[in-house]
C-alpha cells in the first residue's frame, strides 16, 4: 500500500482543503491521517466561532470530530455541502480507497456531497490505478466473492488484522478482500462488475466522485479541479 507520504505534505492537503468549509456547511469528514489534518483544521475553525457540522465516515474520524469539538450529525438528519476524504491512489480524478476499511460509510458520504475535494500526498498519484482494490463483503460471502473475483482476472486477499488474531472486521462488522488486479485500465466497468457480485458491501473504486485533488508537497497545495 501507499503509505509512504510525509506528514508534512499531508498536513499540507488537508489544510488546504479545510479552508473550503465555510460558516454554516455541513462537513463530511473522511478516514485516514490525511483526512485528520483537515479534521483538526475544520476542529480550529469551530473554536474560532464558524458554525460547521460534521458527517463523520468512520469511528475513527468521529472520536477525532469530537475530540476537535466539531458538532456531529448524520446523513437522516442533514445533508451534506462538502466532503473532504482521502484516497490510497488517484488517477485522473478516480481513486481507490479502503485503506482504513472506512470506503462504504466514505462512499455514502462522499457520493452524497454538493462537492467532494480529495486530499492526498504526492506518492498517492498515478498516471494509471493499480493499487489493490478494498472490496467489503459479507462474512459468508467471502469464499464465492474471492472465487468471482478470481474469475475477474484478480487475486484476492483477506485483510488481516495486526494487533489482534484473525481478520480486519469495519465498523459495519464485515470483511475486506484487497484485490489485486494490476493496472486497471476500466475503473468504471470493474467497479460495476464488483458491485454486482452478491454479498458485496462496496468496493474502493470512487469512479467519477471527486471535485477536486488538494495535493501536498514540499513546495505548496497542488489543487486539481475535475
Ligand atoms: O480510504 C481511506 C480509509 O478507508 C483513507 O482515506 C485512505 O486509506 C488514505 O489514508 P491516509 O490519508 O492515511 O493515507
Amino acid at each position: 500500500m501507499k503509505q509512504g507520504g510525509s506528514d508534512a505534505a499531508k498536513r499540507a492537503a488537508g489544510e488546504s482543503a479545510a479552508e473550503a468549509v465555510e460558516d454554516g456547511m455541513v462537513v463530511g469528514l473522511g478516514t485516514g491521517s490525511t483526512t485528520a489534518h483537515a479534521i483538526r483544521a475544520i476542529g480550529g475553525q469551530v473554536d474560532a466561532g464558524i458554525d460547521v457540522v460534521g458527517v463523520p465516515t468512520s469511528f475513527q474520524s468521529r472520536e477525532l470530530a469530537r475530540e476537535v469539538g466539531i458538532p456531529l450529525s448524520d446523513l437522516d438528519e442533514v445533508s451534506v455541502d462538502l466532503a473532504i476524504d482521502g484516497a490510497d491512489e488517484v488517477a485522473d480524478g478516480d481513486l481507490i480507497k479502503g485503506g482504513g476499511a472506512a470506503h462504504a460509510r466514505e462512499k455514502v458520504v462522499d457520493a452524497s456531497a454538493d462537492r467532494f475535494l480529495v486530499v492526498a500526498d504526492p506518492t498517492k498519484t498515478a498516471d494509471v490505478l493499480s493499487h489493490p482494490v478494498p472490496v467489503e463483503v459479507l462474512s459468508a460471502a467471502r469464499t464465492t466473492v474471492a472465487a468471482s473475483v478470481r474469475d475477474l482476472g484478480g487475486e484476492p486477499t483477506l485483510r488481516q488484522a495486526e494487533r489482534k488474531d484473525g481478520p480486519v472486521v469495519t465498523d459495519n462488522g464485515n470483511l475486506v478482500l484487497d484485490c489485486e488486479f494490476g493496472p486497471i485500465e476500466a475503473p468504471g466497468a470493474l467497479g460495476s462488475e464488483l458491485a454486482g457480485l452478491p454479498g458485496v458491501v462496496e468496493h474502493g473504486l470512487f469512479v467519477g466522485l471527486a471535485d477536486a485533488v488538494h495535493v501536498g508537497g514540499e513546495d505548496g497545495v497542488t489543487v486539481r479541479e475535475l
